[in-house]
């Protein structure tokens, strides 16, 4: 099977380096930058559980046009750099082949399956060219619980989780959600395949929704909130918010998420720098729609108030447009 990770950073070079020791598949790796270069010339290498893998030299490109037609494509770019990849993506995936994003927060594939005639969701494929270029039909969508972070050019720390879900938009079983989660447990990653990726991301974003703003706004990693205990209770009230907007959409989970229980950070639990605080940090944009405005946006379209929502999101945009203006983009 031919596997190419597209965006192979933190979460993806964690699955590129445990594909490429199990040794099962080829595999093939879209990567840029000082990254790529370091791939190139030393490999990807991932610490994980005091353990180090990989670390041969490794022809990965920038240029996805050299690779041959994929079996699968496991993309793991942040959300908003998707839509800049929809026609080279399209362009690597064999006849049939899928598309497999692990990505936080709400999909730009949300209405496929469920209201087709919706097509993408705006704020996350503002142009439409996922949609159009790429297809919906070609996806297959992921969640994942593995925290992972570039620690240096070619270097993946991985520091908790390997949960990987996989299940296509339309809730159908299908063979290709079967294969990808084979091939992930073959490499040591808990692949799983799920009939409601959907229910999936929202108990995902409940971890995402509290921790990857409330740590990038603050620059307090989840370890260190207890210095600051009104953090916590805000994280709360952005999850009931969050619950309150899933059921709005036909996911009800009430009856089994606890809010309070739910918060990420516990007292003196060390460490846990969610991936947007790594990105605020780096001063890189950060995945505020995904995870943040598309609730919003839901919470609008059907009459659920987002008070907490609304006060961290501008803060956020705002932040984000400082990093973008900062890196002229
Ligand atoms: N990090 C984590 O612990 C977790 C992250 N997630 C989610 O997983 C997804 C990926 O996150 P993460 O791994 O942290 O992200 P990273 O930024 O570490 O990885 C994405 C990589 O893709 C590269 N990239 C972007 N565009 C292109 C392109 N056109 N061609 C080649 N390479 C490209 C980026 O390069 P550059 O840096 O130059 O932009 C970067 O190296 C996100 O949705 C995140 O929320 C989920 C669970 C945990
Ligand atoms: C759950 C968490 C916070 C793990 O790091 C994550 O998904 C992220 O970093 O974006």
């Amino acid at each position: 099977m031919k596997i190419c990770i597209f965006g192979a950073g933190a979460v993806g070079g964690n699955a590129a380096a445990r594909l490429i020791a199990a040794g099962d598949s080829e595999v093939s790796i879209v990567a840029r930058g000082a990254h790529l270069a370091a791939i190139r010339d030393k490999g990807i290498t991932l610490h994980s559980e005091g353990q180090t893998l990989g670390g041969k030299p490794f022809a990965a490109t920038d240029d996805p046009a050299t690779l041959p037609p994929q079996d699968l494509v496991v993309v793991t770019l942040k959300a908003h750099s998707l839509p800049a990849i929809a026609a080279p993506l399209k362009a690597l995936l064999a006849p049939g082949a899928a598309a497999l994003f692990f990505t936080n927060g709400v999909p730009w594939w949300w209405n496929h399956g469920i209201d087709e005639e919706g097509g993408s969701l705006p704020l996350l494929d503002p142009e439409g060219k996922l949609w159009r270029e790429l297809g919906p039909e070609s996806v297959l969508g992921g969640v994942v619980y593995s925290a992972n972070a570039v620690t240096e050019p070619g270097l993946i720390t991985h520091s908790a989780g390997n949960r990987w879900i996989i299940g296509e938009p339309t809730g159908d079983a299908s063979p290709r959600a079967d294969a990808a989660a084979d091939v992930f447990r073959k490499a040591g990653l808990n692949g799983e395949v799920s009939t409601d990726i959907r229910k999936a991301m929202w108990e995902k974003l409940v971890l995402n929704i509290a921790a990857n703003p409330l740590c990038a706004l603050t620059r307090l990693p989840l370890g260190r909130w207890h210095e600051v205990p009104a953090i916590a209770d805000l994280g709360v009230t952005l999850i009931r918010e969050l619950l309150e907007v899933a059921k709005s959409l036909g996911w009800d989970l009430t009856h089994t998420v606890d809010p309070a229980a739910s918060v990420p950070a516990k007292p003196g639990r060390p460490g846990g720098r969610p991936s947007m605080l790594q990105d605020a940090e780096a001063g890189r944009p950060m995945e505020v729609e995904a995870i943040v405005g598309q609730l919003q946006a839901f919470g609008r379209e059907n009459g659920v108030a987002t008070p907490a929502i609304d006060v961290v999101l501008p803060l956020l945009r705002a932040l984000d447009a400082s990093s973008r203006e900062a890196m002229k983009i």
